[in-house]
């Protein structure tokens, strides 16, 4: 009966279908894995904005992870958009009490239309109740200066803050480099037991680069589902993320989703650097 992989994701919709839950989801199946899916928001967005929010509320997100916890065997769960300290106290809460594996937190802050997507306040809870159970943690440059107050501008800095969101208790960290300009994208790796490595790619020069961080997060949660160490696991994302944004599909006016469906015949391998 629940043999099939099965992950799971905390997120809020987009009703533009290519950030949060969606792109969550798309990405599960690509990778080949059944998604379960807990809304914590709804959002009415498009490629251009978030024009509204609504919460859910805490009893709402505790019986549908309750739901869930009952009858399905989650293997690997992520978090994304969390928005409000309640809801963070929530997902805290059932994470000790149910076992869906190891959880990825993509510590989502603003959208890439300047939305703010978590509240400052709920920033403190993410750090004292979620960062102690996480196995991964997923910031991109902005949301990391945010959690460790560093400001990050060099490769020395983003070492640096790697080692203080271990400090607050993540076992391993990503930092995702995808925000700037430069040719290059470095993202960078520290893992629980000290190793660390930079993965290096070419940077598309597109604007459609929407979900990029909900996509790479849920194809790391897809691969440990699967069964993948997590250091395959980051590497496969890498690449899968890498694909969907260069066999880029046309929708919307401004920062365009990405092509979950990505076909690519060119897998190109992130190039894995220890020494920068
Ligand atoms: N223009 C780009 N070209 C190549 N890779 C990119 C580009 N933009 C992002 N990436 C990659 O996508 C992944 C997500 O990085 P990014 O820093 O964009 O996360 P994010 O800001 O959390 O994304 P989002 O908020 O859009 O969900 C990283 O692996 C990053 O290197
Ligand atoms: C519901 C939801 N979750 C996450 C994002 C972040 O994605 P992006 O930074 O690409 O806008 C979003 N826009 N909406």
């Amino acid at each position: 009966m629940n043999d099939t992989p099965q992950a799971m994701t905390i997120a809020g919709t987009d009703s533009s279908g290519g950030a949060g839950m969606t792109a969550d989801l798309n990405t599960f199946s690509a990778q080949g894995v059944y998604g379960a899916n807990i809304v914590v928001s709804v959002t009415a967005q498009n490629t251009c904005g978030v024009q509204k929010v609504q919460m859910i509320t805490p009893d709402m997100i505790m019986a549908q992870l309750s739901a869930v916890a009952d009858d399905l065997k989650i293997r690997a769960v992520k978090t994304g958009m969390l928005g409000d300290t309640a809801t963070v106290e929530t997902v805290a809460k059932a994470m000790t009490k149910f076992n869906f594996g190891p959880l990825i937190l993509d510590p989502v802050m603003v959208a890439k239309g300047g939305a703010q997507l978590l509240t400052d306040e709920a920033v403190s809870a993410v750090k004292t109740l979620l960062m102690p159970l996480v196995t991964l943690v997923t910031p991109n440059l902005p949301e990391a200066e945010v959690l460790t107050h560093l400001s990050i501008k060099t490769t020395d800095d983003i070492m640096l803050a790697a080692q203080q969101l271990q400090t607050l208790g993540a076992k391993n960290v990503l930092l995702k480099g995808g925000h700037g300009d430069a040719p290059i994208v470095l993202d960078y790796i520290l893992l629980a037991d000290g190793r660390h490595f930079w993965l290096r790619t070419k940077r598309f020069n597109t604007a459609r680069t929407h979900g990029t961080g909900d996509t790479i997060s849920a194809a790391i949660t897809a691969q440990l589902a699967l069964g993948h160490d997590l250091e395959t696991a980051i590497i496969a994302a890498k690449t899968y993320v890498d694909a969907t944004i260069r066999d880029g599909i046309l929708v919307g006016h401004r920062y365009g989703p990405l092509n979950h469906l990505a076909q690519s015949t060119i897998k190109n391998q992130p190039e894995v650097i220890y020494d920068i």
